[in-house]
């Protein structure tokens, strides 16, 4: 039974498939009470605004995870083309700064409650300590985190994205309203790939994440829809 996602499904299934028929295929076993879809860079390069509409219209909430950085007036006018999309959810980087990220704030305002959520990436969930270092940024992957997700909050974002490794540091610091979406979900026994700060659903959850992205443990599945289910019953057992 996956009886307490119905109302608010936590699982938003990244969609990283080259072709579209790939997609649409793994979609059409899905249903919206059980799962969210979250489209990123690769099939929004491929296939652009019409596929997200195509997954809207279905009934789906959609991510669209394009991770906006960019000067404040660009970034604004991204995430208001993200609203006319009517989307769910829309994210920008928060290393972007306050001003980058009060801009796409107040690009959403005209759109009221039918705004996306705004979510700002803070660390991304594959950067281990050395990657950071090599990049100049000297403090610990969970201080970072922490920093930016006080930025986020503090330029009225909904949340961030980060890694469940930092989700109870940071709902105990920043207040359990501010939601926090985490990748780099591996239910026990999947392949790591390319994550590096990983974490299974039911430990992410008790964690204090809100909304799980969860890609290939389900899309690379012999039976996606099987193992959607499988993830949905170990979080609600553990909600
Ligand atoms: O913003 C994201 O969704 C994101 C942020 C991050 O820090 N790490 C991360 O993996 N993601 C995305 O989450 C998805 C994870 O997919 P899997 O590793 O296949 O589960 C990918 O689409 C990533 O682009």
């Amino acid at each position: 039974m996956q009886t307490s996602t119905h109302n608010d499904p936590k699982i938003l299934i990244a969609l990283d498939y080259a072709d579209q028929a790939s997609a649409l295929a793994l979609v059409a076993q899905l249903d919206p009470a059980h799962c969210r879809l979250k489209v990123g860079k690769e099939m929004f390069t491929l296939f652009g605004p019409e596929f997200v509409r195509t997954l809207v219209q279905s009934g789906f909430d959609v991510f669209l995870d394009l991770k906006f950085h960019d000067i404040p007036n660009t970034v604004a006018k991204a995430v208001a083309a993200a609203a006319e999309l009517g989307v769910w959810m829309v994210n920008v980087h928060a290393s972007g700064g306050a001003r980058m990220m009060s801009a796409a704030r107040d690009a959403l305002l005209p759109y009221g409650d039918k705004a996306p959520l705004l979510i700002a990436v803070t660390v991304l969930t594959s950067m281990t300590d050395d990657e950071l270092t090599q990049i100049g940024i000297l403090r610990s992957p969970a201080e970072q985190v922490l920093a930016l997700a006080r930025l986020t909050r503090d330029a009225g974002l909904d949340g961030v994205v980060c890694s469940a490794q930092e989700a109870s540091l940071l709902k105990a610091e920043l207040g359990s309203d501010f939601k926090l979406i985490t990748p780099g979900i591996r239910p026990a026994g999947s392949a790591a790939g390319d994550q590096r700060r990983i974490m299974t659903p039911e430990q992410a959850l008790a964690a204090g994440s809100d909304y799980l992205v969860i890609g290939r443990p389900i899309t690379q599945a012999a039976d996606p829809a099987q193992a959607l289910a499988a993830i949905n019953d170990a979080c609600n057992r553990s909600l």
